[in-house]
């Protein structure tokens, strides 16, 4: 059974593939933080901008067969055929490692999707995924040390950039953490960015464009 909070169809926002039209699956849960308001202050991630709790939302529900899933992330994708694209669903939550399987991973190549997955790293990711975006959390141990996009939420006390910047990623990216300190917290992440060119800045377009 994976419990989906709600599929929609937008631009992916962030990363590497800020841009791309993408359906967005976002599983139900997650493993550092319960997702309830009152228990922010004491989970281990503490900034998130997303709610992830229930099946309520647009597209949501409780798929018992992984074909249903898939067939759902499918009707959802709204985009013409082309010879130059393909259609691509971005796994995420909550956690989406903590329920994607490799039987959802075949079912959505089966569609004709490439799969891509947002992570907090914690867990083992299934075989077959394309693309895999790594955003690690202070005060946890990072599982998955290599993938496509390591996107750093900054900045963090005890997850500094410097701890990452080793490991086997294509792409190092800070992304400021949203919040009351937005504005600050942008402006330090491209001082960081310009003074280390490793790293590169990862807005989250789609609140400024308005768009999901
Ligand atoms: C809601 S998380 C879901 C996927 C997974 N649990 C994770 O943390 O990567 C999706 C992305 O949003 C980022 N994010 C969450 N809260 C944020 C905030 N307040 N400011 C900036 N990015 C945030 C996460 O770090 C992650 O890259
Ligand atoms: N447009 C858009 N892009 C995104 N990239 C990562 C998101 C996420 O919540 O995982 C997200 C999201 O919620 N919306
Ligand atoms: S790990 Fe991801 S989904 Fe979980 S609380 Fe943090 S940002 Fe939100
Ligand atoms: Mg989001």
């Amino acid at each position: 059974m994976y419990r989906i909070k709600e599929i929609f169809y937008t631009l992916q926002g962030e990363g590497s593939h800020a841009g791309r039209p993408s359906v967005f699956c976002r599983f139900t849960s997650c493993n550092l933080w319960t997702g309830r308001e009152e228990d922010r202050h004491r989970a281990i991630c503490k900034f998130c901008d997303t709610d992830f709790l229930g099946t309520d939302g647009l597209g949501g529900g409780k798929f018992r067969a992984v074909a249903d899933l898939a067939a759902a992330v499918a009707k959802t994708w709204q985009g013409q055929a082309h010879p130059r694209s393909r259609p691509y669903v971005v796994c995420t939550g909550g956690e989406p490692l903590l329920q994607l399987d490799r039987a959802a991973v075949e079912a959505f190549h089966t569609e004709g999707f490439e799969v891509a997955v947002e992570t907090n790293g914690t867990r083992p990711a299934p075989e077959g995924i394309d693309w895999i975006c790594v955003s690690p959390k202070a005060g946890t141990e990072l599982m998955l040390t290599s993938g496509n996009d390591l996107k750093l939420v900054y900045p963090q006390v005890g997850a500094e950039p410097e701890r990452f910047e080793e490991l086997a990623f294509d792409r190092l990216m800070l992304q400021p953490m949203d919040g009351p300190e937005l504005a600050a917290n942008t402006q330090a992440a491209i001082e960081y960015c310009l003074e280390h060119p490793q790293w590169q800045l990862s807005v989250q377009t789609h609140k400024i464009i308005g768009i999901r």
